[in-house]
């Protein structure tokens, strides 16, 4: 479990990152220790930014953050933070007719590992952990999508890392895929700092111990999933017509509506889901939530 009162692994205060008019970044602070993290947030909300700036691809105009109490502002303090880090991005850029081994034996030389021996031995290490040391000599071009995240998490686990930044990584993959992708991301959890951007709010109901809602650059909520989803307590409720005063509303497979807002007197209000929470801390018509979401941290 992410235990807050121990020093935590990462720790960011006011990042700011403007391209143009646009703050991808705005006054970004957060706190993470050992376990996953989810990072929520709707497309264009500052996830990829943030992690590329965690991950040091990119510097922030303002603010600072520590990498297991590496300060990234020196360029040694810089390279220990890359020392730490694994780093699976979203688009990952492998050269198809690498072989998996060669590939992830390319991003373990970039790493610094030089002896040879020593270096392979890491390479089929990871990729046993991701359970393709069956198919490590494959071209990547002859791996399903599924296979090629998994090798795409096999090079960000190179060297052991004690923070491992997952951008989006179960994008594209069919449920069983996912599913055998968490269980890898449950594992890598262990023990150390992983911080997962996703689109998918099962992912982090299912695998995650914190979770982190960006919005227009800016943290809207940051707790536990269980906080997330008690955000939308009392603001479900179902009905047999569409309630019109719903922020919204469908038609379930049982015949019935699911409505999410704010319900009207004598309502049959319904179980929450993380959905549920993660929907109205973004809207912004929606005071309780803006108020309550708000992260001081
Ligand atoms: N290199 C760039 N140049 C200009 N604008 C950028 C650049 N990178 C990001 N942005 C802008 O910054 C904002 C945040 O983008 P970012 O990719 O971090 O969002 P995101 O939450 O990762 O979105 P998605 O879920 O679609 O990946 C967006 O408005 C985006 O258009």
């Amino acid at each position: 479990m992410t235990d807050l009162s121990m020093p935590p692994t990462v720790s960011a205060a006011g990042l700011t990152l403007r391209y143009g008019s646009t703050a991808a970044l705005d006054d970004v602070s957060l706190r993470l220790g050992a376990g996953v993290t989810g990072l929520l947030g709707p497309n264009g909300a500052g996830k990829t930014t943030l992690l590329r700036v965690l991950a040091t691809a990119v510097p922030a105009d303002r603010g600072a953050f520590t990498v297991l109490g590496h300060d990234p502002s020196t360029t040694a303090g810089r390279q220990n933070v890359r020392r730490a880090l694994g780093y699976l991005p979203q688009m990952p850029g492998f050269h198809p007719d690498f072989t998996a081994f060669a590939f992830v034996d390319y991003v373990a030389i970039l790493k610094e590992m030089t002896d040879r021996a020593a270096r392979h031995r890491e390479v089929r290490r990871v990729l046993d952990e991701v359970d393709l040391g069956d198919v490590r000599g494959k071209r990547i071009r002859r791996l399903s999508g599924g296979m090629r995240q998994r090798v795409a998490l096999a090079a960000a686990l190179v060297g052991d890392p004690g923070f491992l930044v997952l951008d989006e990584p179960t994008v594209g993959l069919d449920p069983e895929q996912r599913m055998r992708f968490r269980e890898l991301i449950a594992s890598a959890g262990e023990g150390r700092t992983v911080l997962l951007s996703t689109h998918q709010t099962e992912d982090v109901a299912m695998l995650c111990h914190r979770v982190i809602v960006m919005a227009g650059g800016r943290v809207r909520f940051e707790g536990t999933p269980a906080e997330l989803t008690a955000r939308a307590d009392g603001r479900v409720w179902s009905s047999a017509e569409r309630d019109p005063g719903a922020r919204a509303g469908w038609r379930t497979g049982t015949g019935s509506f699911r409505n999410v807002g704010h319900p009207p007197e004598g309502a049959t209000l319904v179980e929450p889901t993380l959905e549920d929470g993660y929907l109205l801390t973004l809207d912004p018509s929606d005071a309780a939530s803006a108020s309550s979401s708000e992260v001081t941290a």
